[in-house]
C-alpha cells in the first residue's frame, strides 16, 4: 500500500479559531476517502492543506514522500502531483473548456499541442468532449463541473482533493462525476472527497468524520465485493 498524502498532527489555527487540532489521517493510492462533518468542522481546511494550498500551524503534511515544508516551489509541485477541485471551480471565464484543462499542463511546461491531445482526451473521459471550444458562461452548471474535474485529471497526478464536487447538481449528474473520482481512484489515484452527501459518501473506501477539528471517526464502508 503505497502512502500518496500523510497528515501527522496537524493543527491549523486562525488566530483564536482553532480549525484543525491534531489530525491523523493517511490515503492510500486506490483509495478514495470521504470527508464528512458539520459545516465550520475543518473539512475544508483539511483539504487545502493535504494540497499545500495552505499551511499547518504544526504538525506535517507528506505528500507522495515530501514534506511539503521542505518543497520550494510548492506551485509547480501542487501542479504536477495534485489536482484540486474547489468548491466554486475556479475556470478562467476567457479561456474555453479545453483551453482551462491545458493551462495548469502548459504552465508546467508542456507543449500546447500534447496539452491540447491531453486536454481533450480527458474531457471526453469526463463526457464533456462536445463542449471543448465553448467558455465557461456559455456552460451548464453540470458541464462546468465536469471541465474542472477534467482539469484536475489530465496529466499523472496521483492525488486529487475535491471539495463538494457534486455541489448543487442534481443526483444523476452527481452520480456520474463520483463514478468518474472512482474510475480514477481505480486506476491508483489518492481521492480525497469532502461531501455532506452520504449518498456520494457511499462510493468511498472510507469515511471519516470531522468535528471541532477532530477526526471523531473512521469507517470502513465500501467492501470489494460491492464494486
Ligand atoms: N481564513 C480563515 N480565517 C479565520 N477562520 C477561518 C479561516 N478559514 C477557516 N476558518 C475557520 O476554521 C473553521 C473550519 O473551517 P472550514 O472551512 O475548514 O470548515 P468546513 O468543515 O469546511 O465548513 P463548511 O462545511 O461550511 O465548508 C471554521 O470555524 C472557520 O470559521
Amino acid at each position: 500500500m503505497t502512502v500518496v498524502v500523510r497528515l501527522a498532527e496537524v493543527t491549523r489555527e486562525h488566530g483564536d479559531v482553532r480549525a484543525l487540532k491534531g489530525v491523523n489521517l493517511e490515503v492510500a493510492a486506490g483509495e478514495l476517502v470521504a470527508v464528512m462533518g458539520p459545516s465550520g468542522s475543518g473539512k475544508s481546511t483539511l483539504l487545502n492543506l493535504a494540497g499545500g494550498l495552505d499551511r499547518p500551524t504544526s504538525g506535517t503534511v507528506t505528500v507522495e514522500g515530501a514534506d511539503l515544508a521542505t518543497v520550494k516551489d510548492l506551485a509547480a509541485f501542487r501542479r504536477t502531483s495534485v489536482g484540486y477541485v474547489f468548491q466554486d471551480l475556479n475556470l478562467i471565464p476567457s479561456l474555453t473548456a479545453a483551453e482551462n484543462v491545458m493551462l495548469p499542463r502548459e504552465l508546467d511546461g508542456v507543449r500546447q499541442g500534447r496539452a491540447r491531445a491531453e486536454a481533450l482526451a480527458v474531457l471526453e473521459e469526463v463526457g464533456a468532449a462536445e463542449v471543448a471550444g465553448r467558455f465557461p458562461e456559455e456552460l451548464s452548471g453540470g458541464q462546468r463541473q465536469r471541465v474542472a474535474i477534467a482539469r484536475a485529471l489530465a496529466g499523472e497526478r496521483r492525488l486529487l482533493l475535491a471539495d463538494e464536487p457534486t455541489g448543487a447538481l442534481d443526483t444523476a449528474t452527481g452520480d456520474a462525476i463520483l463514478q468518474l473520482l472512482r474510475a480514477r481512484c481505480d486506476a491508483g489515484v489518492a481521492v480525497l472527497l469532502v461531501t455532506h452527501e452520504p449518498r456520494y459518501a457511499a462510493w468511498a473506501d472510507r469515511v471519516v468524520y470531522l468535528r471541532d477539528g477532530l477526526i471523531v471517526e473512521s469507517t470502513s464502508v465500501r467492501l470489494e465485493s460491492a464494486r
